[in-house]
């Protein structure tokens, strides 16, 4: 079960600062991790579900996605925002997407970096229940693993993990040329500048 502490952030995403200007000793690791941390939940042999008590950007949606299950509270916002930041999500990105949501709806969510309200993302199946409150998607969440007491272990982990089999496969496979393409991409000028932009209008909010 995946929850937050803070009291409206489930997960700002990934730390634009380790993007903006990269510094060449880090990036590696920065992206090494995250492909990591996917291919462990995403891969996860045992039941997951995500309690979203809080906003869920970008890589806080990714982490939502890698699990079966989400369950969010009212009035946040989730979605892959990458196209606002003037960035792309990458291929398995956008399979995780693409396992919660139709074809159609995934497409007009990435292209536009459409964030969605509790309620837009229920209406969608990019959630799968609305909670009250943190207490309350704790409660659900857990009912959601237990009905897994009565499925056979293996029988479950083998169904859930063929079906993200060739998902993960292309990650193991592609791990270098993923790193590879990343950093190109995060090193191009007209991508820093956008990253600036965005960083200039968050302390700009901030500052109101
Ligand atoms: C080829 C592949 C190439 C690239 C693929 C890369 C994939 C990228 C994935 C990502 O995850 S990108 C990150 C996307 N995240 C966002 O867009 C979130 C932006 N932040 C917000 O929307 C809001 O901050 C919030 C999370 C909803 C929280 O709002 P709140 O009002 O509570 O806080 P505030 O906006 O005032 O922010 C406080 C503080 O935190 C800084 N901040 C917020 N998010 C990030 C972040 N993701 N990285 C770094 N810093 C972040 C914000 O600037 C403020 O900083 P300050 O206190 O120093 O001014």
């Amino acid at each position: 079960m995946s929850q937050q502490s803070s009291p409206t952030v489930f997960s700002a995403g990934l730390d634009i600062m380790e993007m903006y200007k990269p510094k060449p000793d880090r990036v590696k690791e920065f992206w090494t991790t995250l492909q990591d941390v996917w291919l462990a939940l995403y891969g996860s042999s045992f039941p997951t579900v995500a309690a979203i008590n809080g906003h869920s950007p970008a890589g806080g949606c990714l982490l939502s996605l890698c699990c079966e299950y989400r369950i969010m509270c009212p009035n946040y916002s989730i979605g892959l925002n990458e196209t606002k930041l003037g960035i792309v999500a990458p291929k398995w990105f956008m399979s995780s997407m693409l396992g919660a949501i139709p074809y159609r709806e995934a497409e007009l969510a990435l292209t536009s970096g459409r964030m969605f309200s509790t309620d837009e993302a229920l209406k969608i199946g990019l959630i799968d229940e609305v909670a009250s409150d943190k207490a309350d998607a704790i409660a659900k969440s857990e009912k959601f693993l237990s009905q897994f007491a009565k499925i056979h272990p293996i029988a479950r982990k083998l169904t859930k993990l063929n079906l993200r089999h060739s998902a993960l496969e292309w990650m193991q496979e592609n791990k270098e040329l993923d790193l590879n393409i990343f950093i190109s991409f995060v090193g191009q000028p007209i991508v820093q500048k956008s990253l600036e932009k965005y960083l200039e209008g968050l302390k700009a909010k901030q500052a109101k």
